[in-house]
């Protein structure tokens, strides 16, 4: 019987700690051993909770997508885990043990040289490249959602809001904006929810920006655009301004 090896058991999932929570879940460091003699190895998984923003469906979409993609500067997939009798799924990822890009670069101030944030970047713009060849638009491109291999490697992750331009389309337009972060958002996806490879593109520039301030918490994009009232009421100018100009 083939043995499908990406539909993992949950009885060989081994809780090890809690790496982080967004709005559709969490995601954990889990062992998956099946041997059951600690030769297990160490993955991410990330367990749904549907809720108003992620359903059962969407999440099946973020699975289907990650295991479409096989590129070394996108995090692995390594399969999925129906628990519940099928009722909830977790989608087990490999574990990148540096954590994302942001703790990475906050923690390496005084070590990284510009020529590894140009590798790092690189390596960004190479995993976008593959996205694009398999016209994915990731739409949720930033520091928070790159996490780091190694000293010398980085990988694009969080495929939870990529979707699939239409083959006589140039652009996916988003019908229901959610939690958007739109301090990464190109104009025309503002004003329009209109998202594409050049809005990815924008928002790889706000990566750069991220990149080439150390993911300094006092220039990141949010707290730039909004750290005194008159910036936050310009910045409602503008997006006012880009919507009416787009609409
Ligand atoms: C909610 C989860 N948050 C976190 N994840 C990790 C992590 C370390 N190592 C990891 N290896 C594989 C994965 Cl999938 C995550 C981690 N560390 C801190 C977090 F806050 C997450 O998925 N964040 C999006 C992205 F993965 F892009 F960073």
């Amino acid at each position: 019987v083939s043995q499908d090896e990406t539909l993992l058991e949950e009885r060989h999932l081994r809780y090890v700690s809690l790496l982080g929570k967004g709005n559709f879940g969490t995601v954990e460091l889990c062992c998956y051993d099946p041997m059951g003699d600690n030769t297990g190895e160490l993955v991410a998984v990330k367990k749904l909770q549907p809720n108003k923003h992620s359903t059962l469906e969407d999440f099946q979409k973020e699975v289907k997508t990650l295991s479409a993609l096989h590129c070394d500067y996108i995090v692995k997939y390594r399969g999925v885990c129906y628990s519940m009798g099928r009722l909830t799924m977790s989608l087990v990822m490999e574990y990148l043990p540096y954590g994302s890009l942001i703790g990475y670069m906050e923690n390496h101030r005084n070590s990284i040289t510009i020529k590894r944030m140009l590798l790092f970047a690189f390596q960004i713009c190479k995993g976008m490249e593959h996205l694009q060849t398999q016209r994915y638009v990731h739409r949720d491109l930033a520091a928070r959602n790159i996490l780091v291999a190694s000293d010398s490697l980085v990988k694009i992750a969080d495929f939870g809001l990529t979707k699939v331009i239409p083959s006589d389309k140039e652009y996916y337009r988003v019908t229901q904006p959610g939690e958007s972060p739109i301090f990464w958002y190109a104009p025309e996806s503002i004003g329009e929810s209109r998202f594409s490879h050049k809005s990815d593109i924008w928002s790889f520039g706000v990566v750069l920006h991220e990149l080439f301030s150390y993911c300094d918490i006092n220039c990141n994009p949010k707290r730039v655009s909004s750290v005194t009232l008159w910036n936050k009421w310009m910045f409602t100018t503008i997006v006012f301004v880009v919507r009416v100009l787009y609409s």
